[in-house]
C-alpha cells in the first residue's frame, strides 16, 4: 500500500516534534518533508535525539514545489503562516491541516481584530472545516482544509457540549476556568517561559481578553444555536504538559447527578478519545499526559443549581498534534485512532 506522503511546516516547535513522535508509530504515513528556515540542513535527530534511528530526514526550507508533492501538509507554525500557502497547496491537490488559528474563526472581522493582521485568503473560508472530530466528524472526512482547534478550546468545548446540546444550562452565565502547562506557550525563548518566572508560582492571565475566547464562544454558539455569554480565564501552571478546565453552568431545571452522568456517558459512548469517568472521579492531567484522550467528570455539588465539569487533555496531543493526526485519519479514511493508541504516562 502506498503510504500517505506528509509534509510538516514548522518542525522545530513543540507541536512539530510532537507530530513526528506520533507519526513515528503511524502505520500508513511517511514524513517526506519537515521545514525550518533557521535550521535548514540540520538532521532532525540532531535537534531531537528522541527521534534518532527513526527519521532519516533533515530540516528544509518551506518550499511550495516540495510541499505540493505531499498528500497532506501540517502547519505547526505561528498564526499567519498557513494562510499564505494554503490556496496554492489545495490547488495542487494537497490537503492542509493548520495547527495555528488562521482558519478557526468564521467571521473575518472578528479574526482580524483578535489576530491583528489582514487575512490572506478569506475566499477559501467557506470550505474550511473546524477539526473537532466529536462534533464535525462527517464534514472532516470530506474536507481539504482543517482548522485544528486550539488547546483550551478543545478541553472547554468537549466539556460543555452535552449540557449545551440538551439546553440544560443558562447560556448567559457560562464560566470556563482553565489552566495550562508551560509548553502551551511554544518553544520559542521568552522571558515569561523561563523556569525562574514560572516555577513555584501560579497565576491567571488574559483575563480581560484571550484570543481563545472568540473561538470557544463560536463553538458554544453552534452547539446552543444561540448567542452565549462566556467568562474564560486561562492560568499558567508550573508544569510542562496538560490542560485542566473547570467549567461552571447554572442549571435551568432539576436534573439529578445520575442523569447528568448518564447524559455525559451516552454523548461520548462511541468516542475513542473522550472518556467520561465514573461519578466522583477527579480527572488529573497526569491521566492524559502523552495520550490523545480527553478525560472528564460531571458534578452537581450538594444538589445545588450549579453543574461543574472538569475536563483534562494533553495540550500537545488532543490539544494540538494528536487531534491533527485524528483529523488526518478521518480525511484519508483510515482508522480514527491510527498512530494514536499511546497510553498516558504515569507518573
Ligand atoms: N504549544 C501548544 O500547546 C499548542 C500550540 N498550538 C499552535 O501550534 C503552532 C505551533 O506552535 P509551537 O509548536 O508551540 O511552536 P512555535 O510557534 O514555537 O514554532 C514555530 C515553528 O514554525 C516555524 N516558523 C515560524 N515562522 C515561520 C514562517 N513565517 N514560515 C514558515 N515557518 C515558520 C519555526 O521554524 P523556523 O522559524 O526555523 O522556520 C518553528 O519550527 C502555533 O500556532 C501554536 O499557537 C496549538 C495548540 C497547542
Ligand atoms: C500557556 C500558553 O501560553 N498557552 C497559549 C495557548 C496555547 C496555544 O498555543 O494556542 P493555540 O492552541 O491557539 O495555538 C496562550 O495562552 O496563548
Amino acid at each position: 500500500m502506498k503510504r500517505i506522503q506528509v509534509g510538516i511546516v514548522g518542525g522545530t516547535g513543540y507541536t512539530g516534534v510532537e507530530l513526528l513522535r506520533l507519526l513515528a508509530n503511524h502505520p500508513a504515513v511517511e514524513v517526506k518533508a519537515i521545514t525550518s528556515r533557521s535550521e535548514a540542513g540540520l538532521a532532525v535527530a540532531d535537534m531531537f535525539p528522541n527521534l534518532r534511528g527513526i527519521y532519516d530526514l533533515a530540516f528544509s526550507e518551506p518550499k511550495l514545489d516540495v510541499l505540493s508533492k505531499c498528500d497532506v501538509v501540517f502547519f505547526a507554525t505561528p498564526h499567519g503562516v498557513a494562510m499564505n500557502m494554503t490556496p496554492e497547496l489545495i490547488e495542487a491537490g494537497v490537503k492542509v491541516i493548520d495547527l495555528a488559528a488562521d482558519f478557526r474563526i468564521e467571521d473575518m472581522d472578528v479574526w482580524e481584530s483578535w489576530y491583528g493582521m489582514p487575512h490572506a485568503c478569506p475566499e477559501i473560508m467557506d470550505e474550511v472545516v473546524y477539526g473537532l472530530p466529536e462534533l464535525n466528524r462527517e464534514k472532516i472526512r470530506g474536507a481539504r482544509v482543517i482548522a485544528n482547534p486550539g488547546c483550551y478550546p478543545t478541553a472547554v468545548q468537549l466539556g460543555f457540549y452535552p449540557l449545551l446540546k440538551e439546553g440544560l444550562v443558562d447560556i448567559d452565565h457560562l464560566i470556563a476556568d482553565a489552566k495550562s502547562g508551560i509548553s502551551g506557550a511554544g518553544r520559542g525563548a521568552k522571558v515569561g517561559s523561563l523556569a525562574a518566572e514560572t516555577s513555584e508560582g501560579f497565576k491567571a492571565y488574559g483575563i480581560s481578553g484571550h484570543r481563545h475566547l472568540p473561538e470557544i464562544r463560536q463553538g458554544l454558539e453552534i452547539m446552543a444555536d444561540a448567542q452565549v455569554n462566556l467568562t474564560f480565564v486561562p492560568h499558567l501552571l508550573p508544569m510542562i504538559r496538560g490542560i485542566e478546565a473547570t467549567l461552571y453552568g447554572k442549571l435551568k431545571s432539576n436534573i439529578s447527578q445520575e442523569d447528568l452522568q448518564k447524559l455525559y456517558e451516552e454523548t461520548y459512548a462511541q468516542e475513542c478519545f473522550v472518556d467520561v469517568m465514573p461519578a466522583n472521579s477527579l480527572p488529573d492531567t497526569r491521566m492524559v499526559k502523552g495520550s490523545n484522550m480527553c478525560r472528564m467528570a460531571v458534578y452537581r455539588p450538594e444538589g445545588g443549581d450549579v453543574v461543574v465539569v472538569t475536563s483534562v487533555i494533553d495540550n500537545l496531543v488532543k490539544g494540538a498534534a494528536g487531534q491533527a493526526v485524528q483529523n488526518m485519519n478521518l480525511m484519508f479514511d483510515l482508522e480514527e485512532d491510527a498512530g494514536l493508541t499511546q497510553v498516558a504516562l504515569m507518573p
